[in-house]
Parts: structure tokens; sequence; C-alpha cells
């Protein structure tokens, strides 16, 4: 459990307002908010990674320590800087276990290849080599190489197809409930938060807004759930009519 306790970000001006939130353990925590909603530097500060420049106050406590690498997995939303240029996937990878005294646990890493669509072969390749797509995936792959017992993914799925992205999600699930892992997964869409979510958690203009269940979240009368509802159902038409893949 990390309990953020009237946590307050400033640069110029205030970014985070009072945010006070409980994230359970074991759980799968949707933060969903509009694009500047706060939800990176929210992430950021549980990763004590705040932009130079910025300050906070308020209090971030977990009951059992959280080691970035280790026990904390990160997904950036800018996965490209991730990399360093001159070593290939393997080489950073091995790297990735050798820096914890260990070594690459290869069936657990072709699980991981074979559900995020990455060829195997593409190891051998630098970061130049890989398409943005590509490299997003190996971020991800990064980023659960330790079986991390929280995750926190930001925009995971911008740069994926439908099928992979739910794909992925369901890895996910399956990995919360293998590892009793936390995932806090960050999003602009309601969908995937309603049908992937436990506690859904929304932002807007560096505020939390609401917090609750999916079921909670849909019957909620705040104007800006409603609103975010609202564009979901409209989504959910336009796909039907156009007989695309969506969230039920
Ligand atoms: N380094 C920085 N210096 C000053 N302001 C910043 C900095 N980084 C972010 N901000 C501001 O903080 C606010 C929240 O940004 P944040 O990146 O957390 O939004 P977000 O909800 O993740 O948005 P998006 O969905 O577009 O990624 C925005 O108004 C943004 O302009």
């Amino acid at each position: 459990m990390i309990q953020i306790r009237s946590l307050h970000v400033r640069a110029e001006h205030v970014l985070l307002h009072d945010v006070n939130l409980s994230l359970p353990a074991h759980q799968f925590i949707c933060l969903i908010g509009a694009s500047g909603s706060g939800k990176t530097l929210l992430l950021k500060r549980l990763l004590d990674r705040l932009p130079d420049g910025m300050s906070s106050r308020g209090e971030v406590i977990s009951d059992e320590p959280l080691r970035r690498g280790l026990d904390i997995g990160y997904i950036p939303q800018q996965y490209t800087d991730a990399f360093l240029p001159f070593l290939t996937m393997r080489q950073l990878l091995r790297d990735t276990y050798r820096a914890h005294g260990s070594k690459i646990d290869h069936p657990y890493i072709d699980d991981v290849l074979r559900t995020l669509e990455l060829d195997p072969t593409w190891l051998n390749r630098y970061p130049g080599e890989l398409s943005g797509g590509q490299l997003q995936r190996f971020a991800i792959l990064f980023a659960v190489a330790l079986k991390p017992r929280l995750i926190l993914a930001d925009e995971l799925t911008t740069a994926l197809d439908p099928v992979l992205t739910r794909r992925l999600l369901d890895w996910l699930t399956e990995y919360q409930h293998q590892y009793g892992a936390t995932i806090v997964f960050v999003t602009h869409e309601l969908g995937p938060a309603l049908h992937y979510g436990e506690q859904l958690v929304l932002m807007q203009d560096g505020r939390i807004v609401e917090t609750g269940t999916p079921q909670m979240i849909e019957q909620s009368r705040h104007p800006f759930t409603n609103s975010l509802m609202q564009a979901h159902r409209t989504s959910l038409e336009e796909r039907k009519s156009s007989c695309t893949q969506s969230y039920p």
C-alpha cells in the first residue's frame, strides 16, 4: 500500500494540488485524465524523479521499501531516450540482470517477447535499428524483466495496435495475479480503465477529481466523470458502427 498525503508539486505554478490518494497493494489501478492533468508528474513523484526545478511537499509513504528497477518497473512515456544507443538490446538486458547480481531469466523473457510480439532476433539490434513501436515494447520488457512488485506504466499503449494493446493488458493482469504486483496504468481513455482497472483515479488540472471502482465511476454524477463517460460511450458507438475492436 502506498499513501500519498497532501502532495503539492510546483514549478513556476502549482502543478499538483493537495493530492491525497491510497494505492492499495496487488491492484490494477488506472490513472485517467486529459493531457496536462498531472498523471506523469504523479508517477514521477512516486519514483522520486521530479524534473529539475520542481519542488514538492507532502508525503509519499510505502509500507514496504520500493527500489527502482528491482521493486518498481517504470515504463516511461518518453521511451526513445531510455536506451543507451551503443548497446544492443541483449547487452542492455544482460546488464539489467547483472546490476542485480543475476542472469537473464530466459523462459520468462521468451514469454514476454512472445506476448509483445517482439522477434527474439531483435535482441541483437541497437536502439537506432528499431522502430518507435518496437522500442516501446522493449521498454515494457525492460520494465518487467526483474519481476517488480510495482509497475508504473505511462500511456504504454500509445504506439500499439488494439489487438496488441488487449494482449498486453491481459498479460499485465495475469502478471499482477501471479506475482501479487500492483499496477498503476496511466491512460487518457476510460475504455481500458473500466475494463481492466480495479480502482480508477480521475485527474483534472492537477487535482484528483474522483476515485472508485469501475462500477462507482460508471454511476458517478460528477460532471467531469460524466463528460468522460459520455466521450467513452460515443467512441464505443463509433467503433461498433465501424466494426473495430472495443472494450465491452
Ligand atoms: N518540466 C516541467 N516544467 C514545468 N512544467 C511542467 C514540466 N513538466 C510538466 N509540466 C506541466 O505540468 C502539468 C502536468 O504535466 P504532466 O506531464 O504530468 O501531464 P499528463 O497528465 O501526464 O499529460 P499527458 O497525458 O499529455 O502526458 C502540465 O501543465 C505540464 O505543462
